[in-house]
């Protein structure tokens, strides 16, 4: 799976291409990952993408030209890719739209600045407009961040045994608790079932576990 990313800060995704997971990912070339920065493509000596906003107010807006030209060299090359707008107007990333997201071979991922970009590239070169929750950060690159792990976390051969398959979510409940060495501290013991090593015993209470969990913490998810 291959990720364009249209950035103003393309060093900012050093913080997830040189460590953990998603290295080895690009590694084993199970994920790329290829950052475009936008002010290459500005129509001026001065390198602006962005301008004052029509109406009035202090924010600054990112221009039209230099995403659409951006894109286009972009879609020269993967001619089949979506492109993901984050913003806090965006669809929330929850793990259904992960799992979604992780069948497409190729994600451009657009990443905002200032107020954010001029409606008509949402109108016109966007495909699909994502939230990380309902808070605004200072740029989508962060963002960006999240989905690429989320994403790639979900394809084959990216997790090892090890890194544990965070069941949160993916059968759409919460974690069951967990516990490791001592069995005892401060007085605090792990549950005897853990240790009876009884498999089928085991599975039924962590199910259980995050059954009660999730109807404690996140009944909401249970609608689903
Ligand atoms: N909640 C999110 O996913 C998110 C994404 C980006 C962002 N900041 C950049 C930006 C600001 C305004 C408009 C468009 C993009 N903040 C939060």
């Amino acid at each position: 799976m291959r990720f364009d990313i249209i950035t103003l800060f393309p060093e900012m995704f050093s913080a997830i291409k040189e460590e953990g997971v998603i290295a080895r990912a690009i590694k084993k070339s199970i994920i790329s990952i290829n950052e475009w920065q936008l002010r290459d493509f500005s129509e001026n000596k001065y390198k602006n993408v962005d301008d004052k906003a029509y109406g009035g107010g202090a924010g600054m807006v990112m221009q039209v030209k230099p995403i659409r030209d951006c894109i286009k060299k972009i879609k020269e090359q993967e001619p089949e890719t979506k492109v993901i707008y984050l913003s806090p107007q965006g669809d929330p990333l929850n793990q259904n739209l992960v799992e979604k997201l992780s069948s497409f071979e190729s994600l451009t991922l657009l990443c905002g600045r200032y107020e954010g970009v001029d409606e008509r590239i949402i109108k016109n070169d966007v495909d699909l407009e994502v939230s990380i929750g309902d808070y605004v950060i200072s740029g989508g690159e962060l963002a960006a961040m999240v989905l690429i792990d989320s994403v790639s976390r979900r394809l084959p051969n990216v997790l090892g045994n090890k890194d544990s398959l965070n069941d949160s979510f993916v059968n759409n409940l919460l974690d069951y608790p967990h516990y490791t060495r001592p069995e005892s501290i401060d007085g605090d013991i792990v549950p005897e079932v853990l240790l009876s090593g009884n498999q089928a015993k085991i599975d039924a209470w962590r199910l259980e576990q995050a059954k009660h969990k999730t109807r404690q913490k996140r009944p909401d998810l249970l609608s689903n």
